[in-house]
């Protein structure tokens, strides 16, 4: 059993959009492919993942180190001790040799874009959806049933409040009970009124949470947690720079609601420093680490630990981006959630086919793999790239 090639294109998944801090007029996305020499029901096993949307597509990491060191190591040392499938842990050992420690950037992008698509191969090979495979290996329960909120929100040229509102009316009408908007890139006055707005419109139907992307100083976040408090809100996130530690932990004085954050944390060492210094509560919020930009589920199982360490249930992480594996790290290893963008970065993003939205949450169809098979336009687009 080997991997007989790792194939990358960068697609463009750009839109008009702008949050408080960029827009995605130029955004891209890296769709990689880990082709191997199994055959699973008559086809050669194909694993797919991508990046998620806000840090750009890969390619040319992946293909200057990443790719060439999978394909250079030994096959039998990437498989595990009865060779019987690909050992996801192995593989990453061997994508980061000769990597220096710290400095968690892009490559964590490039290596947690091909761990996805090693982890679908995995549960191809085994025959299995990878929520199932990975509650087994935890030896706990999958539930297929997961919390999903609707991100939106955001900033456009011409978008005034009415279309702010018909955009959250459409979140609540497709069973989404929380949404997600944009603040941080107006004044806060301007900000107050788009809230005010979306609250009037959502009523009792959903909570909303809100994103300023880590625009905030210190000063400005506290502001900003003086006007936010004042309303019920399901989250307050990235008010500061994810590596402002301090500016969260002297926002936590401010802010009694519920905060979130680690969207821009890209390893188990960074999250670590947020529980040890970021001031964050446990009993109240979020943890947003998106394992698709920070190297990959062998290494979310590693921020996992850290959780535990620090007294953190898995069920306080909601992850960003919006992707299929994150729902099956949801269902299979008990997070509290996923972020799902309903209107933006489609194909990529989102479910299976015909997987509705009911009161807030999904459940997972069993398809072998992280499931993008049932996901017609997207699978489509990924064997383009290598069947
Ligand atoms: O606008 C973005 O970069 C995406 C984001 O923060 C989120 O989904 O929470
Ligand atoms: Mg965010």
């Amino acid at each position: 059993m080997r991997i007989v090639d790792i194939c990358e294109v960068t697609k463009p998944i750009s839109s008009p959009i702008r949050n408080a801090y960029i827009d995605f007029s130029k955004m891209t996305a890296s769709l990689v492919a880990v082709v191997t020499d199994v055959i699973r029901d008559g086809r050669r096993v194909v694993g797919y993942g991508f990046n998620s949307n806000g840090r750009y597509g890969q390619g040319g990491l992946i293909r200057e180190r990443f790719r060439d060191r999978v394909l250079e190591a030994d096959p039998a040392s990437l498989v595990d001790d009865d060779g019987s499938n690909l050992d996801p842990a192995r593989i990453w050992s061997a994508m980061m040799s000769n990597e220096k420690p710290g400095g968690h950037g892009e490559r964590s992008v490039a290596v947690g874009t091909i761990d996805m698509a090693v982890w679908d191969a995995v549960a191809k090979i085994a025959g299995k959806p990878l929520f199932r495979l990975l509650a087994e290996r935890e030896g706990i329960e999958a539930d297929p049933r997961v919390f999903v909120y609707a991100a939106g929100g955001y900033y456009y040229p011409g978008k005034d409040d009415d279309a702010l509102r018909r955009e959250m009316r459409s979140y609540v009408d497709r069973g989404y009970t929380v949404v997600k908007m944009k603040i941080g890139g107006a004044p806060i006055d301007d900000d107050r009124r788009r809230i005010e707005a979306v609250l009037d419109e959502i009523g009792t139907a959903a909570r909303l949470a809100v994103d300023a992307n880590g625009r905030f100083d210190l000063e400005t976040a506290i502001t900003y947690a003086r006007m936010l408090r004042d309303y019920p809100l399901f989250w307050y996130e990235e008010a500061g720079d994810p590596l402002d530690y301090a500016l969260q932990a002297a926002l936590s004085e401010f802010y009694p609601g519920p905060m979130a954050t680690g969207e821009n944390l890209f390893s188990h060492q960074d999250a670590r420093n947020l529980l040890r210094y970021g001031g964050m509560r446990p009993d109240r919020d979020w943890l947003q680490f998106d394992c698709a930009l920070s190297y990959g589920l062998v290494e979310y199982l590693r921020t996992l630990d850290v959780l535990a360490q620090f007294g953190w249930s898995p069920s306080r992480c909601i992850p960003h981006g919006g992707h299929q594996m994150s729902l099956n790290i949801a269902a299979g290893l008990g997070l509290g959630g996923n972020e799902s963008y309903p209107d933006l970065f489609q194909p990529y993003g989102g479910f299976p086919d015909g997987v509705e939205v009911e009161d807030g949450h999904i459940v997972m169809p069993d398809l072998p793999g992280i499931g993008f098979e049932g996901k017609a336009e997207l699978i489509a687009e990924m064997r383009q790239l290598a069947e």
